[in-house]
């Protein structure tokens, strides 16, 4: 297993309901696996708490073997650095540089000779086709393409772990169709495991399983069978969401 996470629990300060509730939970390497889960439900906190982010109150989270559950913030920042590649909704690209110096960042962080950063970049904006775009600065980028060099970004430095808070949450359909057909490509030829947040059946489909969070608990397990189709899988995603929803709001009008 390239991640673990036993009895996990967390609060937050001030709270006395449990944000994650005793999540037991792993994903083995070269694993595409999807966390969904109505808003509120603590995809977030838990792809935080699994990948260094963020702490935990008790229980033990393992990555790559490593403890990680009482690391100091040091320690944190290196196994990020090393081992993690992060893309987020708003692609978190620093607007003062180009998509160019937003990648070698990354790579420069792991201390690569600068010659090999430009070769590396090229070859993979080539395989992307962002070749071109590499000299534009973010603002002059659209989403879809910001979303890319992200993944370029996280890629680069060759992670174990890609850990996704929703790739495509900003993006239209079409350039979601792009990006997670890149990300499916990722985990199948490059075997790099990919933890992703996502609250959209579509996005979803492409993992290979998911599990599904509600009120910090984890509620439920698909995994993709051989013979099931991508749209039937969604479908099937679409589905537990819809009762996991109306399961809630059957409750809250009990409760009203
Ligand atoms: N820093 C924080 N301090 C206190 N409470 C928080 C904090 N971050 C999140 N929460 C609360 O924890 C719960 C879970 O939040 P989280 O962001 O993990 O959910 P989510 O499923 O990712 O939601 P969404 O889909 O809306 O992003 C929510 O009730 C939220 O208000």
């Amino acid at each position: 297993m390239i991640l673990e996470a036993h009895n996990v629990m967390k609060y937050y300060l001030g709270s006395n309901k449990p944000v994650l509730n005793n999540i037991n939970f792993s994903v083995q390497e070269t694993e595409f696996v999807a966390i969904m889960g109505a808003s509120g439900s603590g995809k977030t906190t838990l792809l935080n708490s699994l990948s260094t982010l963020d702490n935990i109150s008790s229980g033990t989270i393992l990555l790559d073997n490593e403890d990680v559950s009482k690391i100091n913030e040091r320690r944190g920042a290196e196994i990020r650095k090393n081992k993690l590649g992060f893309i987020f909704q708003d692609y978190k690209l620093l607007a003062s540089l180009t998509a160019r110096q937003n990648i070698a960042l990354s790579l420069s962080l792991i201390e690569t000779k600068p010659q090999d950063i430009d070769v590396m970049i090229d070859d993979l904006s080539e395989k992307f086709q962002l070749k071109e775009y590499l000299d534009h600065y973010p603002h002059e980028l659209s989403g879809g393409q910001k979303q890319r060099i992200a993944i370029i970004r996280a890629i680069i430095k060759k992670p174990k772990i890609i850990i996704a808070d929703e790739p495509t949450g900003a993006l239209d359909s079409n350039a979601t169709r792009i990006i997670m057909q890149q990300l499916a490509k990722i985990n199948q030829n490059l075997n790099t495991t990919i933890l992703m947040v996502t609250h959209d059946p579509y996005t979803a489909s492409y993992a290979q399983r998911v599990v599904f969070l509600k009120d910090g608990v984890i509620e439920k397990e698909i995994n993709r069978l051989e013979n099931v189709s991508q749209k039937e899988f969604q479908k099937e995603l679409a589905n537990v969401m819809t009762s996991m929803e109306v399961i809630q709001s059957d409750l809250s009008d009990e409760l009203s």
